[in-house]
C-alpha cells in the first residue's frame, strides 16, 4: 500500500468524525446560524493567508522547478478561487467579505496554524506535504460526499460551496499524494512515523476548526480593546 493510502487509513476515524460534525451537517442541511458562518470566514481568511505563507516557505526549500510550480499554483488557487466558498458563506450570513477580514485568531485556528508553521520551518518538502495534506483532502472528501448526498440545486443555500469543493476531481490532493509517495520511498520508517504524526495532528485540527466555528470558540478571558 502506498504511504498516502496508509495515512488515509490511519486517519479514517477522524475523517468520519469530520463528516458527522454538526457544522458539516449544517452545510448539508442549510441550517447554520449567521454567527457561525461569520466566525468560520473570519478565521478561515486568516488561516488561508498563513497557508499561502507556508507555500512560500515550501518554495524556498524546493530543489526543482516542478515542485516550485506545484506550490506556486496553489497560492494562485487560494487567492483567486478559494474566495468563492467564502463569498457563499458571506452572502448567506448577510455580510460582505471585506467586513470579515483582519480579525485575531481563535485558539483552534491559532493552534492549527502554529502546528503547520513549526513543521514548515523545521522540516523539508515531505514534512510540509504531510502537514498540509489534510486541508485539501478533507475538504475534497466532504465536498464529494455532500454532492452525492444532497445533490444541491441552485436553491440550496450552500450550493456554491458544495459544488466548489465536491465538483472537481481530487485535484491537488492527488498531486500532493503522488509527490509525497515518491519522496517517501527514500525515507526511513522513523521519518515516515514523524510524517504520520504531522498528518494526524492536522486531521485532528481540521475537526477542531469546524468545532471552533460551530461553537463560536474564543479565548477564555476577554481583554478590553485599548481606546
Ligand atoms: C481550515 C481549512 N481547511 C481546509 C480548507 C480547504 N482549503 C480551508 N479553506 N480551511
Amino acid at each position: 500500500m502506498s504511504f498516502s493510502k496508509q495515512l488515509r487509513q490511519e486517519a479514517d476515524s477522524i475523517f468520519e468524525a469530520i463528516f458527522a460534525h454538526p457544522f458539516v451537517r449544517g452545510i448539508a442541511n442549510g441550517d447554520l446560524q449567521a454567527e457561525q458562518l461569520i466566525h468560520y470566514v473570519k478565521q478561515d481568511f486568516e488561516y488561508l493567508n498563513s497557508f499561502m505563507q507556508i507555500y512560500g516557505t515550501a518554495i524556498s526549500k524546493c530543489d526543482n522547478r516542478k515542485d516550485m510550480q506545484m506550490f506556486n499554483e496553489q497560492i494562485s488557487f487560494v487567492l483567486h478561487s478559494e474566495i468563492h466558498p467564502h463569498n457563499n458563506f458571506c452572502e448567506v450570513a448577510g455580510v460582505t467579505y471585506e467586513q470579515l477580514q483582519g480579525f485575531p485568531l481563535s485558539p483552534s485556528a491559532h493552534h492549527y496554524i502554529r502546528h503547520m508553521l513549526t513543521v514548515a520551518q523545521s522540516g523539508g518538502i515531505p514534512d510540509i506535504l504531510a502537514v498540509l495534506l489534510p486541508c485539501p483532502w478533507t475538504y475534497a472528501e466532504i465536498g464529494k460526499r455532500l454532492l452525492e448526498e444532497v445533490k444541491p440545486d441552485s436553491s440550496h443555500p450552500f450550493h456554491d460551496w458544495i459544488r466548489f469543493y465536491g465538483g472537481g476531481s481530487m485535484g491537488i490532493t492527488d498531486t500532493f499524494c503522488e509527490r509525497l509517495d515518491e519522496l517517501a520511498e527514500s525515507l526511513s520508517e522513523q521519518q515516515k512515523q514523524k510524517l504520520t504524526e504531522y498528518f494526524l495532528i492536522s486531521c485532528h485540527m481540521e475537526y477542531k476548526f469546524w468545532d471552533m466555528a460551530y461553537t463560536l470558540e474564543d479565548w477564555p478571558v476577554k481583554i478590553e480593546a485599548k481606546a
